[in-house]
């Protein structure tokens, strides 16, 4: 899909958090979205896959309004979105397959096949063998992955990862940067990080700052180390 941010702008009551921001991002993007705490990373991602409704300006699914279609054109464009959140928790009383499916299975995708690419995807993230495991029994990083199988077992065109490796080891991070990287092949993908992470350097940062975009272009750590103050 090809994903298009005009103006786009968000309040919440009076406080603005993201402020005429635009960007392009036609399919196979492979971008960080950076910026400290409350910048406005989240709401960015969550506007450009129609979560969060513009107060001004506009998102473009292939050019078109996501604002103007109907709840059922968005449902059905929504499904070429995978997203992993911070807060995504995966079903207690389901093993890892069964909650794999589950996104499957709400899409009338037949059972047999449903289980069959769930199975394809776990194997992706390394976690074939944990496929008739209940969550509890996972450690921290093989919940993520499974959190990523669930996104992804629907074969999204655009990959959006909030955070991914929030709270992870410098191995289980890494990991989980190799399989966000392998599955995400050929389509979009946008990762959500607070600083940029030295396992998956991607070639476009778009760098928010008290939610404007400030930097949209080949990675420019100088931005990690600027002052807080936007300059007017
Ligand atoms: N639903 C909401 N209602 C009111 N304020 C909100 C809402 N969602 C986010 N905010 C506020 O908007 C600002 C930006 O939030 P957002 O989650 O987009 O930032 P972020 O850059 O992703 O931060 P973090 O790295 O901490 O996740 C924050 O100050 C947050 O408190």
């Amino acid at each position: 899909m090809d994903l298009r941010a005009d103006g786009l702008t968000v309040r919440y009551g009076a406080r603005q958090v993201l402020s005429g921001v635009s960007c392009a991002l036609p399919p196979g993007t492979q971008a960080l979205v950076l910026g400290r705490s409350g910048a406005g990373k989240t709401t960015l991602v969550k506007a450009l896959a129609g979560l969060v409704r513009p107060t001004e300006g506009r998102v473009l699914w292939d050019g078109q309004d996501a604002a103007r279609l109907t709840a059922a054109e968005r449902r059905e464009q929504q499904a070429s979105f995978g997203m992993v959140f911070q807060t995504d928790a995966l079903f207690d009383s389901m093993t890892v397959l069964e909650n794999v499916m589950a996104p499957l299975t709400r899409r009338h995708v037949p059972e047999a096949e449903a289980r069959a690419r769930a199975s394809d995807v776990l194997r992706a993230v390394g976690l074939a063998d944990a496929a008739g495991t209940l969550p509890e029994r996972l450690s921290g990083g093989m919940k993520k992955r499974a959190g990523i199988a669930r996104a992804l077992a629907a074969r999204p065109s655009v990959v959006l990862a909030d955070d991914p490796f929030a709270g992870l080891d410098p191995g289980t991070a890494r990991q989980v940067a190799r399989v966000l990287l392998d599955v995400s092949q050929g389509g979009t993908l946008l990762v959500v990080a607070t600083e940029a992470p030295m396992d998956l350097p991607l070639p476009r940062w778009l760098y928010l700052r008290s939610g404007r975009l400030v930097h949209d272009g080949p990675p420019a750590p100088e931005w990690e180390d600027a002052p807080d103050e936007v300059p007017a």
